[in-house]
């Protein structure tokens, strides 16, 4: 299971922007979340994905709670997540090639080179990207290139658990299907749940087995 358990977060204690968000999301689930612009979805992605400590609550990942925060989290849980944020220009290494991008967290697990360059090409060619564009840098490819490397980054790793934060909010319709497309590829093969932002309820419904709002999940 994935538990967010009255999760209160924000970037001034006085004022948080996220108050008592509650959500349970079973093995292999996927749950999307709407909720209108602002209202703190990002907020509570990223507390989801272990980049942001909450101010209070807990996030119980299959019955571990999370005492560690960004590089602070264990290992294990780290890994056990994986994210795609909306602006992939945000998330990527201007510095990096793409094959690189892909690369970072298996480099960060400690995999050696050799092995973090195969895996990354087996993941690099499950989201589309193959030859001459793994070798390009960020501001040499489209946002929708971009994107692909960002989610292969997040599947890198294999996490048993993902989070999608608007990751199709920027993309052309074609491009959203194939990303979705990938995404649910991933989650067939691996058993893995969904956490998947947005604001689109169209989308969400489509992609996801429930689609929850915002006001029923946290205190607004
Ligand atoms: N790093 C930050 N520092 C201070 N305030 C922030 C920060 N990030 C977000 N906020 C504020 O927190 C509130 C919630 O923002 P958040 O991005 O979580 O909402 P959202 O629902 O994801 O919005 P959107 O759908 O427009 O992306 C906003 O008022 C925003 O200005």
């Amino acid at each position: 299971m994935f538990e967010l358990r009255d999760v209160t977060a924000g970037y001034d204690r006085r004022e948080p922007v996220v108050r008592g968000a509650s959500l349970t999301i079973a093995p292999g689930e996927a749950v999307g979340l709407l909720g209108p612009s602002g209202c703190g979805k990002s907020t509570l992605a990223k507390v989801a994905a272990l980049l942001h400590r909450p101010a209070a609550g807990q996030v119980v990942i299959d019955g571990e709670a999370v005492n560690g925060w960004r590089h602070a989290a264990p290992r294990g849980l780290r890994t056990a997540v994986g994210v795609v944020f909306q602006q992939p220009r945000l998330s990527a290494d201007p510095r990096l090639r793409l094959r690189e991008v892909i690369a970072e967290p298996l480099r960060a697990a400690g995999r050696s080179r050799a092995d973090a360059a195969d895996r990354a090409l087996e993941t690099a060619e499950a989201v589309g990207l193959t030859g001459e564009l793994l070798g390009r840098r960020p501001h040499e490819v489209s946002d929708g290139q971009l994107q692909r490397a960002c989610l292969a980054r997040a599947l890198v790793l294999r996490p048993r658990w993902l989070v999608c934060d608007e990751m199709t909010a920027m993309l052309d319709a074609s491009t959203t299907a194939a990303l979705v497309h990938v995404v649910e590829d991933y989650r067939r093969e691996h058993g893995a749940g969904l956490l998947a932002v947005g604001h689109d309820r169209v989308l969400l419904d489509r992609w996801c087995d429930r689609t929850v709002e915002w006001s029923r999940i946290a205190r607004t």
